[in-house]
């Protein structure tokens, strides 16, 4: 698995939707898991100047497949939302993915450059990057992607954080079933009420046979009738737990992962909570805020509640009135609650509590969120 940034882009058409429905087919069927999004960005066209203005985003991901396996699919996915490509280069588009770092590889093709060749000059790129990648450097330009945008005055670069339309979400994992006949209204009963309070969404391929357990996974390969532009949208292909044969194929003709699910379904609920907790314990993307975006967030503030935040080096505590930040030695820590000026004994243990919860966070290298228990 190798880490890869993205950069979407969208200007003709509903942007948003645009850019949701790239979100949804960049599972690739199991070959692309998304691990960091950023906000939207509403940002004024650079190169032709004449066209909509575009909402742009970015996104850390990690997979499996070559660089220009990826822009195969990634090509796949600008075609699947409209993308004209006999239109000239900068021109309008429903929407553009582009390969932007493929861990710190360095590829050189003719249809394939990455780094991408003109990344450092934009910053509709740098400045989404930057909400969850600022340390990453450059691996030509040996520059952070904070150094790099550091270089941009965003408002003249028309490049604007908080736009009107809302951000997009990590979509939640999906699986497509493969059932017989008979089980088929049973499972997406069962299906239906897990989905909600797992959080995953689902298809079910419902075979032409009336009983699960006498399929085999030839059987399945040969009568899974799934369009192309399907596969991708999916992170795993489950078959029913007693099917025999080889994955291998079936994962080459279906373009999908492909498991032995439980072999009854009373085992579904406990399954489908191991697959999930799988996925998201593999994710090591921890999103921080760098100290400018937290200012901007405090300036929004109209309340004394403290906000505490960690990127992952040092703690930061703000409310309306006062911004404050340090380390997380035991001096430190001190420093920083006196500066908050609590004077109120249950807020005062309650900051105590938080602020040695971040500093912990920050020891262990995990994920510091207020109010929330620390997990792995
Ligand atoms: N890192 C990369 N990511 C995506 N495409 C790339 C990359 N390097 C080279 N290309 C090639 O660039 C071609 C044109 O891509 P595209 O139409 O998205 O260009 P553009 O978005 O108009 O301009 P730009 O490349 O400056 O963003 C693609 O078909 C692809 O072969
Ligand atoms: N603001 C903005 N300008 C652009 C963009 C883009 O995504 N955003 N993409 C381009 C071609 O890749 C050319 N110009």
């Amino acid at each position: 698995m190798t880490t890869v940034y993205l950069a979407l882009g969208a200007n003709l058409g509903n942007r948003r939707a645009n850019l949701a429905a790239a979100l949804e087919r960049l599972r690739l069927g199991g070959k692309f898991k998304i691990r960091a999004v950023s906000g939207l960005y509403e940002t004024r066209p650079v190169g032709y100047i004449n066209q909509p203005d575009f909402l742009n985003m970015a996104l850390e991901g990690e997979t499996e497949l070559s660089p220009l396996d990826l822009l195969d699919s990634l090509k796949r996915i600008e075609l699947l939302a409209g993308r004209d490509f006999s239109a000239p280069r900068n021109y309008p588009r429903p929407l553009d993915l582009d390969i932007l770092f493929y861990g710190d590889h360095l590829v050189n093709e003719d249809r394939l450059q990455v780094p991408h060749p003109r990344l450092h000059e934009r910053a509709f790129v740098l400045a989404p990057l930057n909400e969850f990648a600022p340390r990453f450097t450059h691996p030509q330009l040996q520059s952070t992607i904070e150094d790099l945008l550091a270089t941009f005055d965003l408002e003249k670069e028309g490049v604007f954080r908080y736009c009107a339309e809302p951000g997009l979400q990590i979509p939640p994992p999906r699986f497509l079933f493969v059932t017989g006949k008979l089980a088929a209204p049973v499972l997406e009963q069962f299906l239906h009420d897990l989905s909600t309070q797992l959080n995953f969404t689902y298809g079910i391929a419902k075979m032409d046979m009336d009983v699960a357990a006498f399929m085999s996974v030839r059987y399945i390969a040969d009568h899974l009738k799934l369009p192309e532009e399907e596969s991708g949208i999916y992170d795993l292909l489950v078959i029913p737990g007693w099917a025999k044969g080889d994955l291998a194929s079936l994962e080459r003709i279906s373009g999908i992962k492909a498991v032995l699910g439980p072999t009854d379904l009373t085992e579904l609920e406990s399954w489908l909570e191991l697959q999930i907790r799988c996925t998201k314990a593999s994710s090591n993307a921890t999103h921080y805020y760098t100290e400018e975006q937290l200012r901007e967030i405090q300036a929004r503030l109209t309340d004394s509640n403290i906000r505490i935040f960690t990127d992952g080096k040092c703690i930061y505590a703000f409310n309306d009135q006062l911004f404050v930040s340090g380390g997380i030695e035991d001096k430190e820590l001190r420093t920083l609650f006196r500066q908050l000026g609590v004077d109120n004994a249950s807020h005062a243990f309650y900051l105590g509590r938080e602020l040695y919860k971040a500093a912990m966070s920050i020891r262990l290298g995990l994920p510091y969120h207020q109010d929330r228990d620390l997990a792995l």
